[in-house]
């Protein structure tokens, strides 16, 4: 996050605690005056369990505002009302034995000393790192150091990287330390490099991926490698496409591991507005709802990958909540955390058994509550790419994909803007298959779903239609453009050398496009699609077809 952002974050955070600062303090003076009419005799029950109330607030919200020890007096004063909370704020008896209770504790003086503890605040609050996950280049591309002592070597690494859609540069080891680490997406560093230095040449914090390359096989070499913090190594002679996946990979653990989507439930809008802004500040997508009403609305439309949600939100249980959203079977994978400052393990299994997964005490420092959540989405979005997408390369499977190109389709139809539809296959794939082995095969399967992912948009729809057969939708793109687009992967593809038996190899890819915007419905559009790339498979393959030229042609014949 940039600096200016970080400062208008913390100018936030501090507006926010001023104005809980303010209300604890109306606060504290609501629950003085309720408990000195109880101890008079002249206040109401209803009072009483409204001070019950106000101080379970103070308790649950305190700690996280910086104020952990007003928050755990709130809380053991909390618990002396708790009994009468809990007769519901019967009248009679009850009332005469909190009076007693109420004397013993000294509940008085304590309430008014609240008001000295909201002056007490931890020195160095805990503030979470604030990320920034960009690093890719102005194309689009992810952006790679090379460091290697042979600058020849490097270089012809960059050059075999390039098709692979990686903007990859050499790098003197002794110039590494005054990179801009914050827009690298990998190092790639010689072995000997690292075992010579006793260390990785990056400042340890954020860092991004290193993959280590050379002939280090020894156990032992290997061992010390990973106990200096390389995340993959690469044996020589570099097999490219391998090594391409091997980064791909990693790149996306690294971006998916600190992205997602959070929905906090919160009926205090202070607390709301801070877990927001904290977990925005480490770079989660966030929304959230302080109404439990307007729950289902805002899941529909955000879809998030978890759900942060307070134990109890005025006449709210956050339990009986996450209950009625397994009603419906679209959320009932969903990852529901409570964020409570009750610590009875008796409450907590019962909440957990009406349909939450996990809990975390209030109050939850900044930087614990990002990590939990980060982690969370990331094991979320894991679960949902094994259902939805295809193992091999990460798209879409096959039915995700249909469904996500009929959506567009009747996007363009509300929109009126025009969208393309392409259906690609990889060309004399049993060949490759037959020469080279079936893993080999794979490693070209896959460079092409990387290549893709690479120089497509982030919006454009990615599937692996079958085996060597793609499907891809380009939204809000013409044909011409579409086409360009596409033959530009074809030059791409056949640039990139895939290493099989007896040397390199390269693989062409022919593609057929349609416009989806023309058809009455999404699977006419995939099926001329589909005919285009037929007739670009008779005639020489290796190439684009789009559908209205057979028309065209069909028309002039
Ligand atoms: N390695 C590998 N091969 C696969 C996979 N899925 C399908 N194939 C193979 O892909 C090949 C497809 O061959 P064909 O449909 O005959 O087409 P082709 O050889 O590509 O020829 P044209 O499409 O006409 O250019 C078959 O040999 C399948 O076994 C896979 O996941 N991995």
């Amino acid at each position: 996050m940039s600096d200016e952002k970080t400062a208008d974050v913390l100018r936030k955070l501090d507006v926010l605690k001023t104005r809980f600062r303010e209300k604890a303090s109306g606060d504290i003076n609501l629950v003085t005056l309720m408990a000195q009419d109880a101890i008079a005799g002249k206040g109401s029950s209803d009072d009483l369990l409204r001070a019950y109330q106000v101080l379970h607030r103070l308790a649950g919200s305190a700690g996280t505002f910086g104020f952990r020890a007003l928050g755990d007096e709130a809380r053991a004063l909390e618990l002396i009302l708790k009994p009468f909370s809990e007769n519901d704020g019967e009248a009679g008896e009850s009332v005469e034995k909190v009076k007693d209770d109420l004397h013993h504790a000294r509940f008085i003086e304590r309430v008014e000393g609240l008001e000295r503890l909201l002056n007490i605040e931890e020195t160095s609050p805990d503030t979470a790192e604030m990320s920034e996950s960009s690093k890719v280049d102005a194309a689009g591309q992810p952006v790679v150091l090379i460091v290697e002592p042979d600058q020849a070597a490097a270089e012809r690494l960059s050059n075999a990287l390039a098709p692979h859609g990686f903007n990859a540069y050499p790098v003197a080891p002794k110039n590494l330390v005054s990179e801009n680490l914050s827009r690298i997406s990998m190092v790639l560093i010689r072995d000997n490099v690292l075992i010579a230095q006793e260390q990785i040449p990056l400042s340890s914090g954020d860092r991004p991926p290193v993959i280590c390359i050379g002939s280090s096989d020894t156990f032992e070499d290997r061992y010390r490698l990973a106990a200096l913090g390389v995340d993959g190594f690469v044996s020589e002679p570099i097999d490219v496409p391998a090594l391409a996946d091997y980064m791909e990979r990693l790149a996306n653990e690294k971006l998916e591991s600190g992205s997602g989507r959070v929905m906090v439930i919160d009926d205090d809008p202070e607390l709301l507005e801070r877990y927001s802004l904290i977990l925005e500040g480490g770079g989660l997508e966030v929304r959230g709802v302080s109404s439990p009403s307007d729950i289902l609305g805002v899941l529909s439309e955000f879809r998030p990958d978890i759900i942060l949600m307070d134990v109890q939100m005025g006449r709210f249980s956050g339990p009986t909540l996450a209950k009625m959203l397994r009603f419906d079977p679209e959320w009932v994978g969903l990852h529901i955390i409570f964020l409570s400052s009750e610590e009875d393990r008796e409450f907590q299994f019962d909440a957990l058994s009406q349909g939450g997964d996990d809990f975390l005490t209030k109050p939850v420092s900044d930087r614990i509550l990002v990590q939990a959540a980060k982690v969370r989405c990331y094991r979320a979005k894991q679960l949902d790419k094994l259902a939805s997408r295809d193992s091999l390369t990460g798209l879409l499977k096959h039915s995700l994909a249909n469904s996500e190109v009929a959506k567009e389709h009747a996007r363009c139809q509300r929109l009126a803007h025009h969208s393309v539809v392409a259906m690609l296959d990889l060309d004399h794939f049993k060949q490759v298959n037959d020469r080279h082995g079936h893993r080999v095969g794979d490693l070209v399967i896959k460079g092409l779903a990387n290549l893709l992912r690479h120089r497509l948009r982030k919006t454009d729809i990615i599937g692996r239609y079958g085996g060597e057969e793609f499907i891809v939708a380009l939204p809000d793109c013409s044909i011409e453009d579409a086409r360009q687009s596409m033959q530009a992967v074809c030059e791409q593809m056949s640039k990139i050398a895939f290493s099989g038996a007896g040397g390199t190899f390269s693989v062409t890819l022919s593609i057929g496009i349609a416009p989806l915007d023309s058809y009455e419905k999404p699977e006419d559009a995939i099926e001329a699609a589909d005919r285009a790339l037929y007739v670009r498979k008779s005639a020489g393959r290796n190439g684009v077809t789009i559908v209205n030229d057979l028309d065209s042609m069909k028309q002039g014949a």
